[in-house]
């Protein structure tokens, strides 16, 4: 049975270019790029090939790509990175459906007599932009709010948050993990101070990430040690996660059409067949500001898990917004922060397409996802009442 792979923004297939740029990186060219002689030199010219290619997915100057090993690694170093540099501001400002990346991060600064806010989304999932203008005031040292939710792949204003942050001169760092590489980001147009990515949601490898840092924002370094990466971040590179990425963010440089036109297409026409023959279903986020992968789907009076694992039969991987995936028994907080009733945030299912994906595979979710739903419905005490 082949896998029909539609959890994306769980993970993404390396690309076999990707693997093939990094294959000789680890049994052939494994010099360190920090010698002095030749055969590691050869190394570090490699990683500033890297480097600009990922400067030019997101239209920055080189040097202000710094990589790191991951989004999680660069959300931390933001959050953390901003508050040493701004001792004199204690008040963070971020959103209720970050990823845990942003949000455990910032919790955990309250007990250090930081002042963590974080503003409110309506049941499109849209940020409360009112809230964020009267929060943000001259105490703010941070807002840190994500371009493209997970989740639902709803789009912040990024730029408009960027304005209200600097307007009392508070540094913005946005987590952009979703957006890099399916839609359009060019920082030479952009008031963003900070960015993160993340190599392994836009076919690149796991592990390996950077953090844009805008020339002249005071950041301190988070992991200390060795001089690399110009002192910002100490530790002896990994050099084939970075000329992985580096391929990985040229690819995505080529394929952000064919992500925003075929991708798309293919996420709508998906999202159409399964609302239209699957009654009591609805979509969660902002059906115009959205990713062109991403499509959450609620099945009322359902488990996801008991979705999940239905589809797993058909190979069908997809994502649940319920928990107990995750370990804890709540359902999202994305969901549960947008309103979106417990009946219906616990049957919540999250598709996310690629461009590996094609018609055939998402003809056949939409074949075998009805009757799935219908059957689960009768078995459900809930779902027999609601018929
Ligand atoms: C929005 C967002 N931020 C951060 C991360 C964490 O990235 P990484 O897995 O590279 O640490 C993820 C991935 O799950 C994500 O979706
Ligand atoms: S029972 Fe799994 S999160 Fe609801």
């Amino acid at each position: 049975m082949d896998t029909i792979y539609l959890d994306n923004n769980a993970t993404t297939q390396v690309a076999e270019e990707v693997f093939a740029d990094m294959k000789p990186y680890f049994t052939e060219y494994y010099g360190n790029p920090s010698s002095m002689h030749t055969f590691g030199g050869q190394v570090g010219r490699k990683l500033t090939e890297a480097r600009n290619r990922c400067a030019s997915l997101i239209g920055c100057d080189p040097s202000e790509i710094t990589f790191t090993s991951g989004g999680t690694e660069s959300d931390n170093w933001a959050i953390r990175g901003i508050l040493a540099a701004t001792p004199n501001r204690r008040k963070i400002i971020t959103s209720r459906v970050e990823h845990p990346a942003v949000l455990t991060m910032s919790r955990s600064m309250a007990p250090h007599g930081y002042n963590v806010v974080e503003i409110d989304v309506d049941e499109n999932g849209r940020l409360d932009i009112d809230q964020l203008e009267k929060e943000v005031d001259e105490d703010t040292a941070l807002v840190t709010i994500m371009w493209a939710n997970n989740e639902t792949g709803t789009i912040f204003p990024v730029e408009k948050i960027a304005e209200t942050a600097h307007n009392s001169g508070a540094v913005f760092h946005t987590d952009a993990v979703q957006a890099v590489g399916k839609i359009p980001v060019d920082m030479a147009e952009s008031k963003i101070d900070l960015l993160s990515v993340s190599g392994h949601k836009l076919h690149g490898p796991k592990g390996i990430g950077f953090l844009y840092v805008r020339k002249g924002v005071m950041l301190r370094p988070f992991i200390k040690g060795g001089h690399q990466e110009s002192g910002r971040r100490a530790g002896t590179e990994n050099t084939a996660g970075i000329i992985g990425l580096g391929k990985a963010c040229q690819l995505a440089e080529q394929n952000i059409e064919k992500e925003n036109t075929e991708v798309k297409r293919l996420r709508d026409k998906l999202e159409a067949g399964l609302l239209e023959k699957c009654p009591h279903a609805f979509v969660n986020g902002d059906s115009e500001n959205r990713l062109p992968n991403t499509t959450s789907i609620s099945f009322e009076y359902i488990e996801g898990e008991a979705i999940l694992l239905m589809l797993d039969k058909y190979g069908i991987c997809a994502s649940s917004g319920s928990a107990c995936t995750s370990g804890s028994l709540e359902p999202s907080h994305v969901l549960r922060a947008m309103g979106v009733p417990f009946t219906a945030a616990h049957g919540s299912i999250r598709f996310s397409l690629s461009i590996y994906n094609n018609e055939n595979e998402i003809d056949k979710v939409i074949e075998v996802m009805p009757p799935v739903i219908k059957r689960l419905r009768e078995l459900s005490p809930f779902g027999r009442r609601q018929k």
